[in-house]
């Protein structure tokens, strides 16, 4: 049927975004909202008190392992396959888990549909996979790179010229959490993000790269148990931890404090880093896309981002790059284009959805 409505539902670590969808009108209504400000519960139950009637729900799940990256269906199988992950995705999983129950409560045995962040990277090569550990010490769980932010990459890979597209290209998915991936003709060769979404870049409570050797220190001390230092790289590092002041860049760019300025630092020269890493891999560099919440709105941040990597290239035009967070291009010369391409992860779960439902007229 042609008017049938859907849920959408993206459970990220700082906010919870909801949207309606329909075949005719695309994704509509949606909202996003910070959990700083009221709790996932509250958020979603006030969505739901004025809703239409529902054809299906869409919800984003940020580990699914190599699971294909959708739509699969919600059933006992694949809620387990979100359970057994979420130790590993603990600011994601478990909220996305509760939503599903929420809804299931809700709406009894309606069609309820899965979409793995994880799953653009499922076809990763053997090196790209590579965790260098042997591999016999995890079964269960096995220690290789995974990547996440599949739907926020894709949706702003879609976004550019089919030239461009073509070509070696990285997108930058840059909000609460943050990941760069490189893509060659279309493939996604890596994601900055590993065998959790504790990896690669700074963000803004979660750590990035941190030597394994700090980790043992911290968890030599007897009083510093796993629990804790779960607690520290997911909740307390990154932005928040370097300025003892705000994960929120927002705050970081208005303060005066030298803490917050050398975090705001240390989180471009992070992303101006792995760039030139994919870049170097990639053996060459086409494009640059800026996505999230902080790569869409602060153009200060892009351009410390790219003030290192003009002798590659990105030759950011600062008349281009102004606070209008608008698809378009950011450079007028240089052979690398620079993109900014809002992420909308509705967009692409309901697109990946139509494509393979929609009913033939
Ligand atoms: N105008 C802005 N300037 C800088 N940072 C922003 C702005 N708006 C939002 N942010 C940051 O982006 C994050 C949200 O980005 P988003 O891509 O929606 O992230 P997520 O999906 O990870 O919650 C917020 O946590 C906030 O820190
Ligand atoms: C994977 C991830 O970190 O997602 P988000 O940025 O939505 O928290
Ligand atoms: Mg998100």
């Amino acid at each position: 049927m042609e008017n049938e409505c859907f849920l959408l539902c993206n459970t990220g670590s700082s906010s919870i975004k909801l949207a309606l969808a329909s075949f005719e009108q695309g994704v509509f209504n949606q909202v996003n909202v910070e959990l700083t400000d009221v709790g996932l519960i509250e958020a979603l139950q006030g969505f739901l008190a004025d809703l239409p009637s529902l054809s299906g729900v869409l919800h984003r799940i940020v580990h699914m392992g190599e699971a294909e990256e959708g739509p699969l269906a919600v059933t006992a199988s694949s809620l387990q396959r979100i359970s057994h992950w979420a130790s590993l995705a603990p600011l994601h999983n478990y909220q996305a888990l509760d939503v599903i129950e929420i809804i299931t409560r809700r709406f009894g045995d309606l069609p309820q549909w899965l979409f793995s962040d994880s799953g653009l990277y499922r076809n990763l090569s053997a090196l790209r996979k590579l965790v260098p550990l042997p591999q016999s010490l995890s079964t269960d769980w096995p220690l290789q790179r995974y990547g996440f932010h599949g739907l926020a990459h894709r949706n702003m890979w879609r976004q550019l010229p089919s030239s461009l597209r073509a070509k070696k290209v990285i997108t930058l998915q840059l909000g609460s959490g943050c990941s760069a991936t490189a893509w060659d003709k279309g493939e996604a060769l890596e994601n900055s993000m590993g065998f959790s979404p504790l990896d690669g870049l700074c963000m803004r409570s979660r750590s990035g790269n941190v030597d394994p050797g700090v980790l043992l220190h911290l968890l030599s001390n007897a009083e510093f148990g796993v629990e804790a230092l779960n607690h520290l790289l997911t909740q307390g590092a990154g932005l928040k931890g370097i300025s003892g002041l705000s994960g929120d860049m927002r705050e970081l760019l208005q303060s005066h404090d030298e803490r917050a300025q050398l975090a705001v630092d240390y989180f471009c020269d992070a992303v101006t880093r792995v760039i030139g890493a994919q870049m170097v891999t990639m053996g060459g560099i086409d494009g640059i896309c800026f996505g999230g919440g902080v790569g869409e709105n602060q153009p200060a941040i892009r351009a410390k981002i790219l003030a290192p990597l003009l002798a590659f290239g990105a030759d950011l035009a600062p008349e281009l790059n102004g606070k209008n967070a608008a698809f378009r291009q950011l450079n007028k010369t240089g052979s690398c284009m620079i993109y900014l391409t809002p992420v909308n992860e509705m967009q692409e779960m309901f697109g990946q959805y139509t494509e393979k439902f929609r009913p033939q007229r």
